[in-house]
This record gives structure tokens, C-alpha cells and sequence, in this order.
């Protein structure tokens, strides 16, 4: 059995794709910071399925992360960096400690995933498959998300770049970029945005939606369902790329 770890998985889509992987035959390693809906998660998902505290921003929780899994599964094969931070920062609020928070856990937590997981795949003398998440805000500037947005341009970037310098390792490194996606950070989003123009959360919600090609919202399992075509062997000739999963909100 081939074994996932999946950050953020305690809620929203790093818990569907965590739930994915395993029903794809996966044994799941759940890294979140918030250890209670982690093991809540994991117990949901019964048999093989494992859940460990750490702060994606810290590299050293993270370098643990990895090797609780590994100890407790005896191998890795995927990294799913998918825990993030999404606040909603009209430009002329930002603060520098909403800087250093946003790009520690959405910049950081992918660069640290990126290193562990390639420490652990030389040990564990094969190659492996790294993941990352973005957003379709990655690939064009949203409203009121400098910060958010600024840092999924980042995790594109340095997707490609590790894409290139790890491939020889037979390693192949992607990311998967969802659009407005039904957890509780876009409920969030949608209710700052529509506060900010003194509307209620459906117009907040709507200034994102209304450009869905596909006319629903997203469920976290379209993510997921990207994410397991990633993780899996069909994708074994793709690296580099950012699969957007958006229901048609930007052509690429
Ligand atoms: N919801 C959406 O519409 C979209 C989400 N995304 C991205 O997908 C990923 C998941 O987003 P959602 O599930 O919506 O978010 P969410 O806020 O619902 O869940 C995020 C999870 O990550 C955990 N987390 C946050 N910071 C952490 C840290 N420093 N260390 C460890 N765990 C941490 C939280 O405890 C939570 O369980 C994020 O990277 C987000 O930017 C991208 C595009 C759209
Ligand atoms: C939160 C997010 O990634 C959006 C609005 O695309």
C-alpha cells in the first residue's frame, strides 16, 4: 500500500482529498495544526489513516510530520502541501505580521513540505510525487486578496522550479489550483468581502462565483477527484503543471 501525507487535512478540501487517497488505496498521514479535527477526521476515515500535529509554517514541525508517517506507515510516496491561509486584505490593511503569517503557512508550508518529503524520498531510495495547492486566484489577481493571491503566484513559481530540479530524482512535483470552493475559508472570504461593501455574505460570494462557466459552486471532491489523478499513476508523465479546477472560471 502506497502511503499520502495530506496538511490540512482536518477540514474542507485537504479532508476530502485525504478521504480520496484512502478510498484510492492509500494509507493517509493528517497534518494540521489543529490536532482535534485531525483525529476526528482520521478516525472517520477508520484503518489506516493517521493524524499528527504540526504548523506547516515551521520547518521543523513539519520535518516531524513527515517522519511520524513514515515511522508509522514505513513509507512515503505523496505530499499533498495543501494547508493555507486565506484572509481577506483590501491592500491598504496589510500589516507586516499579516505578511510574515500569510507567506509562513501558504509560501512556507509548501517549501518545507517540498524539502521533508524530498529528504525522505532519497532515504527511502525512491521517488515520489509532491503536490501543491494554488488557487485560480494563483493565475489571475482576485479582489481584496494581495496577500492570498500574491502567494498562490508563489507556490505556481516554485512548483515549476522544483518540477525541474527534482525530476532526475523521479520525482514529479504539480499543483492544483480550485476555484470557489464550498469550506469554511470561502465562507469566510465571501462574508469579509460583502461586509467590506455593506452587503451580506451572497453578494460576497456572488463577486466570485458569477464567473463560473459551469454555474454551481465547487464541493471540495472535485478537488479531491483532481488531486487523486495527480497522486496516481496516470499522471506519471506530467510534472510542472497547475491543473486549474475551477468549472471554467479562468482558461489557461
Ligand atoms: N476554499 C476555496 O475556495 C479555495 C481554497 N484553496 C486552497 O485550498 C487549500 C485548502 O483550503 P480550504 O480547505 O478551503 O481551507 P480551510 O480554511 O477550510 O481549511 C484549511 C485547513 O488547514 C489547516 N491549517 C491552516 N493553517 C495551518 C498551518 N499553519 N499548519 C497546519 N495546518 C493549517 C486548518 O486548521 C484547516 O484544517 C488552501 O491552500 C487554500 O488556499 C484554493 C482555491 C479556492
Ligand atoms: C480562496 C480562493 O482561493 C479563491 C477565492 O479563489
Amino acid at each position: 500500500m502506497k502511503v499520502a501525507l495530506v496538511t490540512g487535512a482536518g477540514q474542507g478540501i485537504g479532508l476530502a482529498i485525504a478521504e480520496r487517497l484512502h478510498a484510492d488505496g492509500f494509507k493517509v498521514g493528517l497534518v494540521d495544526y489543529n490536532l482535534e479535527t485531525a483525529q476526528k477526521a482520521a478516525e472517520k476515515i477508520g484503518a489506516d489513516a493517521f493524524a499528527v500535529k504540526a504548523d506547516v509554517s515551521k520547518r521543523d514541525d513539519v520535518f516531524e510530520a513527515v517522519d511520524a508517517v513514515v515511522e508509522k506507515f514505513g513509507d512515503l510516496n505523496v505530499i499533498v502541501n495543501n494547508a493555507g491561509l486565506g484572509p481577506t486584505t483590501p491592500i491598504d490593511t496589510i500589516t507586516e505580521e499579516q505578511f510574515v503569517q500569510v507567506y509562513g503557512v501558504n509560501v512556507g508550508g509548501v517549501l518545507w513540505g517540498t524539502q521533508a518529503a524530498h529528504q525522505t524520498f532519497k532515504k527511502l531510495g525512491h521517488g515520489g510525487k509532491i503536490i501543491n495547492a494554488t488557487s485560480q486566484a494563483g493565475v489571475v489577481g482576485n479582489p481584496e486578496l494581495a496577500l492570498y493571491s500574491g502567494t498562490k503566484f508563489a507556490v505556481r513559481g516554485i512548483t515549476q522550479v522544483t518540477a525541474r530540479d527534482l525530476a532526475e530524482e523521479g520525482i514529479t512535483v504539480n499543483a492544483y489550483a480550485p476555484g470557489i470552493v464550498k469550506t469554511p475559508m470561502m465562507f469566510d472570504i465571501a462574508h469579509k468581502v460583502g461586509q467590506n461593501a455593506g452587503k451580506d455574505d451572497e453578494w460576497g460570494m456572488n463577486q466570485f462565483a458569477k464567473d463560473i462557466t459551469l454555474k454551481r459552486l465547487s464541493e471540495p471532491e472535485d478537488v479531491a477527484a483532481a488531486v487523486s489523478f495527480l497522486a496516481g499513476p496516470d499522471s506519471n508523465y506530467i510534472t510542472g503543471q497547475n491543473i486549474i479546477v475551477d468549472g471554467g472560471m479562468q482558461f489557461h
